[in-house]
């Protein structure tokens, strides 16, 4: 496992380690100036090429100073500029400054009347140790007039200028990846100890470009102690929460997945679903799906088991009352718990098959008309009537946003159920009576955690916050991110293959919010091998799931 924290967790790291640990505060800035020097050198081909490290006068700037220094020992040709707006410098940021001086660092000062611009000319690489994760408002002034001038100088030049940032690009929120105001867009970002959170997200990750973690001894009590709340898993994690494959087993002992999905114009979302599921290991997985679906969900998924409903309009009812027109539909309605009845009628009544399963995933390509809403309903009822797992994706969730009623109502007292809105339908399912989506897309953007953590505990389930990092919250305070994936993924059916993935581990028993992470990391994980065979590109959905069985148990 490994964290990722935000601008007040660093800081606090920082705190507790220096004030109640007894770490000198000296020590962890020579360790993650080593560190910043380190991977510069790495980058820096030739010894000419000409460093300038820009400088605010906060600790960032420390780490900014004393890498300068640490270079400039080493061989390398290194000078810094001060920008000198901050009129509370730091100590730690005064001593690095004499111990540079000492050293025969050049320092090029703003109040010398020195030009950025014009310095810039003569430089090849510049180091950004502006403002680290103690920034706490938007930029402006001259420290917004330094970031503008390398980043033109950036888009002038390219390849010609390389930028590497110190603990996170100066600008960006370590908290949500917005940007306050401007930001360095940076080549390479060293950064200490953690990831902070917004070097994951949007501008904030295209800003930081590669990402190089720095292990600068920040000690465990330490990090104990302020407990990081967001989180991330790898492999191993991952394998340790998936159940074993047994080699004396059967197809029962891997549980029965019922997928309801599709509507009589839409196939295809059932099939990758289903798909994805036996990759994930379903034993069985059955279909309930339009009678229109029928021979296309035959041919392309002939390991599934299907059960077919049609519209009770569909059908013609001779003066006889039998029906003509339903295939193997048996013309039995059903109504489940009173509902209005005869929206849906099919040869196994909506009961049976929930009791069949031994997870229910529902929605993809579900469509969002009354009968669709009727199907819905008729679904979650049984299934919380009958204690079974469910995940719901896509129009399930499209539904529930005009009617919360819905899941409102079917409330158990665990989080049983999972819920994987992307961006949009989150918005959609939080947005208030006076708030239109776009508004509400912005408060996910300001704080997606809060929002699944929202959702989560307003209808007590697990929810999967998709995009292109997915979060998933069980309602407490931690949250896990998951970093694997990539834009190839952002292609239509990428959902549904997640709903099957997800609805497998359900359907062999593990606990929802394991079922949840581990879906979404091995969904990632075929994404990026995916990626790796047919390029991002053109892979389809269809090629990442017919690699989800290399995430091996
Ligand atoms: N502490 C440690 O032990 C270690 C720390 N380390 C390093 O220190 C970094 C954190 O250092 P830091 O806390 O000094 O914050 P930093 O980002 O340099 O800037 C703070 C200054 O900027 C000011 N300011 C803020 N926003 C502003 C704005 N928009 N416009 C203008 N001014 C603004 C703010 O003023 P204030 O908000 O207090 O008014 C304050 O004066 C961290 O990222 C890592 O690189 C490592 O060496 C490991 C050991
Ligand atoms: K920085």
């Amino acid at each position: 496992m490994k964290y990722f924290t935000t601008g007040a967790k660093s800081a606090l790291i920082d705190k507790i380690s220096i004030e109640e640990v007894g770490m000198p505060q000296m020590v962890l800035m020579e360790r993650a100036s080593l560190g910043v020097a380190g991977a510069a050198a790495e980058f820096i081909k030739d010894k000419k090429q000409k460093i300038l490290t820009v400088v605010e006068g906060g600790n960032n700037g420390g780490d900014g100073v004393a890498a300068a220094r640490i270079l400039k020992e080493r061989g390398f040709n290194v000078d810094i500029f001060y920008i000198g707006g901050i009129k509370k410098t730091s100590e730690a940021f005064l001593e690095q400054i004499k111990i540079a001086e000492n050293c025969g660092v050049k320092i090029y000062k703003a109040s010398d009347d020195y030009s950025l611009k014009s310095l810039l000319v003569g430089y090849d690489i510049v180091i950004d140790g502006i403002f680290g994760v103690g920034l706490s408002r938007e930029i402006g002034g001259v420290q917004a007039e330094a970031i503008n001038i390398i980043n033109d100088a950036k888009e002038e030049r390219q390849n010609d200028l390389a930028v590497i940032s110190i603990d996170i690009p100066s600008g960006v929120s370590a908290d949500n990846g917005e940007l306050l105001g401007v930001a360095v867009k940076a080549d390479v970002t060293v950064t200490f100890g953690f990831t902070k959170v917004g070097m994951l997200f949007g501008k904030g990750r295209e800003y930081s470009g590669k990402i190089i973690l720095k292990d600068i001894g920040f000690p465990a009590c330490a990090v104990e102690k302020t407990a990081p709340e967001y989180y991330g898993l790898d492999i191993d994690d991952i394998k340790k929460i998936l159940p074993v494959r047994k080699d004396d087993s059967n197809k029962g002992n891997f549980g029965r997945l019922l997928i309801v999905a599709g509507n009589d114009s839409i196939a295809g979302a059932a099939v990758i679903a289903g798909q994805a599921a036996f990759k994930a290991g379903a034993g069985l997985v059955k279909i309930f799906t339009h009678k229109d679906n029928r021979n296309i969900i035959g041919a392309a998924l002939p390991e599934a088991l299907l059960d077919v409903y049609e519209y009770n309009s569909d059908s013609e009812e001779s003066s006889d009352g039998t029906n003509h027109s339903a295939g193997k539909c048996s013309g039995k309605i059903t109504s489940p718990g009173g509902e209005q009845s005869g929206e849906i009628i099919s040869s196994t009544d909506i009961e049976s098959l929930v009791k069949w399963a031994t997870a229910i995933a529902i929605g993809p390509g579900l469509g969002t008309s009354e009968k669709s809403k009727y199907l819905l309903k008729a679904v979650l009822k049984a299934a919380y009537e009958n204690d079974k797992p469910v995940v719901m994706d896509a129009d399930a969730i499209n539904i529930i946003s005009e009617d919360r009623s819905i899941l409102k109502n079917l409330r158990f007292e665990e989080k049983k159920w999972i819920i994987t809105p992307h961006m949009l339908e989150m918005a959609r399912l939080i947005k208030t009576e006076d708030e239109n989506a776009k508004d509400a897309l912005g408060r996910i953007f300001k704080d997606r955690f809060e929002v699944a953590k929202y959702v989560s505990n307003e209808y007590n389930i697990i929810s999967v916050l998709k995009d292109a990092r997915t979060v998933v919250s069980d309602g407490s305070s931690r949250c896990f991110i998951n970093t694997n994936g990539n834009s190839g993924m952002s292609k239509g059916g990428s959902g549904d293959s997640l709903t099957g993935i997800i609805g497998a581990l359900l359907a062999e028993g593990m606990k929802p919010q394991d079922a949840a992470r581990a879906g979404v990391f091995i969904h990632g994980a075929a994404g990026d091998i995916a990626a790796l065979k047919c390029g991002r590109t053109s892979m389809t959905v269809t090629d990442l799931n017919g690699v989800i069985d290399m995430i091996k148990r």
